[in-house]
């Protein structure tokens, strides 16, 4: 096998053309097996394998740089730099990130997970190796979802002033996670028809900069002609206007038309920007023709592309269906993502509301100001999003949202632990963040039924609000306890002498299991759903105080800022003289596997929780 061959020499560049259109075959196969079995980000990666085989081919590693945006497709980057083997590990605790990682191999120049952060990257290191005189290439690899993030942008404002080359390959298969939205799309789509223009470019320009002073001036005539011709041909040339030169279209399945490029592209001095096309999915029919569901998927069958199994409803599913309800009953509810409609569960509401549901492309900090705007003009906004993106609007909820106090609803679905993405995605800092904002009110359901109704609880409170809730199936146990929500007021579940257990959304569930250990030891506990994290229920807790000599205090995120440490400084501000107990994180970034798995390491399962409590006891 050629990718055997290549995993020993360890360079592409010594094979045969006949080889490497093997090999491309191979590394395609060889995806769809190891994605099918452990689950990963497919379709991306198939589309990408030709690209990177030709970025192989055009640079040498570790010397050159490339880094990839988001990462999400880095799967062949990993295979033609010695790591075909760790993928029998793909993304498991101890195994290989299905992100670029620093720490795993000298040919991974930046880290990434969190999209359009890669022109930024790339600038930072391009600028490194001119003040240190050094000589490597920097690519940074963006696709056209990530452009439609603001940190691209300021990214490109700022490369303009770079003299030296930088390449800036722009991978456009025309989607996002789903459809890609907004203006740059639309205009990337006008500039996909267009052929002429590398052909007009190449050659031509990189012979005549060789000539020294009259070279540079007939090349700078031929540009201004040439971005006249562009202006009416292809409108609105936008990175030639910023002062990217923009080479391409060019076929991203084609590796020998895309080498010519790439060769054209290191001889410019200053930022370039290669627009390659390509097809998410290429190569596996159903992922062509579902590259939303195959963007990132769990194990699947390879003969019909359809999931190993089932699972039961999910938190995202909870909600996808009382946004639904709840659109029906009020006409200013409006929903909002950030290119997440599929993983927050608003696709039903889209299909429902079209008018009242918003895609702003990959721009959390966008949308956040966007509801708080929304909201001032007498809407009832719902922005839906991963906990671990909405780190990226933290300054936009505390100056506009809660600032002002207005009325937006966040909906923060993948809080806690999220298993293997790992350290970029875990949404284990969202408490933290969220709790320190004045007028911000933080609440956790224990299970389904109360996702539902502190759903319907926020849409009706007139004040900045969130609801953070786990990813995966949802918890369907203590249907039985289902009080209405009071602001501020938690809920007891068990009642016992010995010890109380204040716990906070999915981690009820945990707790339900440490009443039950510890039963079996003699030890009477009391079970307590603390419902909303701000304002947690003080009044409880100083009724409590009296009457238990221990209180654990349970959530799924970091100690420092979280749940646990504001509980705990009122319980000793108010003279609670009893054992003090916070299961929380520590202070580091948790990295990918099974969430049970982590679970274990991390001491927060029911056994390491027990544990604790024994050993304090
Ligand atoms: C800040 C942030 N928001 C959302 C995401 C989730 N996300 C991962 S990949 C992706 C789509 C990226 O589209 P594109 O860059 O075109 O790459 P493609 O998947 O098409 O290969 C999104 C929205 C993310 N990683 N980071
Ligand atoms: C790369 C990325 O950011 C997303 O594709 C993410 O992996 C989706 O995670 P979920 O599987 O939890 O929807
Ligand atoms: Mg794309």
């Amino acid at each position: 096998m050629v990718l055997d061959k290549i995993q020993k020499e360890n360079d592409i560049k010594n094979l045969t053309p006949a080889e490497i259109d093997v090999l491309r075959q191979e590394i395609r196969t060889f995806l769809i097996e190891k994605i099918s079995e452990l689950g990963g980000h497919l379709a991306s990666n198939l589309g990408t394998v030709e690209l990177t085989m030709a970025l192989h081919l055009f640079l040498d590693f570790p010397k050159d740089k490339i880094v990839w945006d988001v990462g999400h497709q880095s799967y062949t980057h990993k295979i033609l730099t010695g790591r075909k083997d760790d993928f029998d590990h793909l993304r498991q605790y101890g195994g290989m990130s299905g992100f670029p990682k620093r720490t795993e191999s000298p040919c991974d120049s930046f880290d990434t997970g969190h999209s359009s952060t890669s022109i930024s990257a790339g600038l930072g290191l391009a600028w490194a190796r001119e003040l240190q005189n050094e000589d490597y290439k920097v690519v940074s690899v963006i696709g056209d979802g990530a452009l439609t993030g603001g940190m691209a942008y300021e990214a490109m404002n700022n490369a303009a002033a770079l003299k030296k080359n930088f390449i800036i390959i722009l991978n456009d298969n025309n989607m996002s996670i789903s459809e890609n939205v907004g203006g740059m799309s639309r205009h990337l789509s006008k500039l996909r028809t267009s052929t002429n223009y590398v052909e007009l470019k190449e050659g031509v320009q990189s012979s005549l900069e060789k000539i020294p002073v009259y070279g540079e001036r007939i090349v700078s005539g031929i540009r201004k002609t040439k971005s006249s011709i562009k202006q009416m041909v292809i409108p609105g040339m936008i990175f030639e206007d910023m002062g990217i030169m923009y080479l391409g279209p060019v076929d991203g399945h084609d590796i020998s038309a895309m080498l010519k490029v790439f060769q054209e592209a290191s001889q410019v001095q200053g930022p370039v920007l290669v627009h390659v096309l390509t097809k998410k999915g290429y190569g596996y029919r159903p992922a062509e023709r579902h590259p939303s569901r195959f963007h990132g998927t769990a194990p699947f069958d390879i003969e019909t592309g359809i999931p190993l199994s089932h699972g039961k409803a999910t938190y995202t599913d909870v909600f996808s269906t009382v946004m639904r309800k709840m659109g029906d009953r009020d006409d200013k509810l409006v929903a909002i993502t950030a290119a997440m409609a599929d993983g927050c569960g608003l696709k039903r509401f889209h299909n429902m509301f079209p008018d009242r549901f918003f895609d702003v492309g990959i721009a959390e900090e966008h949308a956040v100001t966007f509801a708080a705007a929304l909201a001032a003009g007498g809407m009832h906004p719902v922005f839906a999003v991963y906990s671990s993106f909405l780190q990226r609007g933290y300054d936009q909820m505390l100056h506009d949202v809660c600032m002002q106090n207005l009325p937006v609803v966040f909906a923060i679905d993948r809080a806690g632990l999220v298993g293997s993405d790992g350290e970029t995605h875990q949404g284990v800092f969202d408490l933290s963040y969220l709790t320190e904002m004045p007028n911000m009110t933080v609440m956790a359901p224990k299970n389904k039924w109360e996702l539902s109704d502190m759903l319907k609880y926020a849409i009706a409170y007139d004040a900045p609000i969130a609801l953070r809730y786990p990813r995966g199936e949802a918890y369907d146990g203590l249907q039985e306890h289902r009080q209405p929500i009071v602001y501020g007021k938690c809920e007891e579940i068990t009642v016992g002498q010995d010890i109380l257990l204040f716990a906070l959304g999915s981690m009820v569930k945990t707790a339900e299991a440490v009443c039950g250990q510890l039963k079996e030891k003699g030890i009477e506990a009391t079970l307590v759903n603390a419902r909303f994290a701000k304002p947690f229920d003080a009044a409880y807790l100083k009724e409590a105080m009296t009457k238990h000599s221990m209180i654990v205090i349970l959530e799924e995120n970091v100690a420092l800022g979280g749940f646990g440490e504001h509980v705990a400084c009122f319980l000793r501000r108010e003279g609670y003289e009893g054992q003090i107990l916070s299961i929380a994180i520590g202070d580091h970034f948790v990295e990918h596997g099974n969430v049970a798995v982590l679970q274990k390491e991390l001491g927060i399962d029911a056994d390491g929780i027990t544990r604790q409590i024994l050993e304090k006891l």
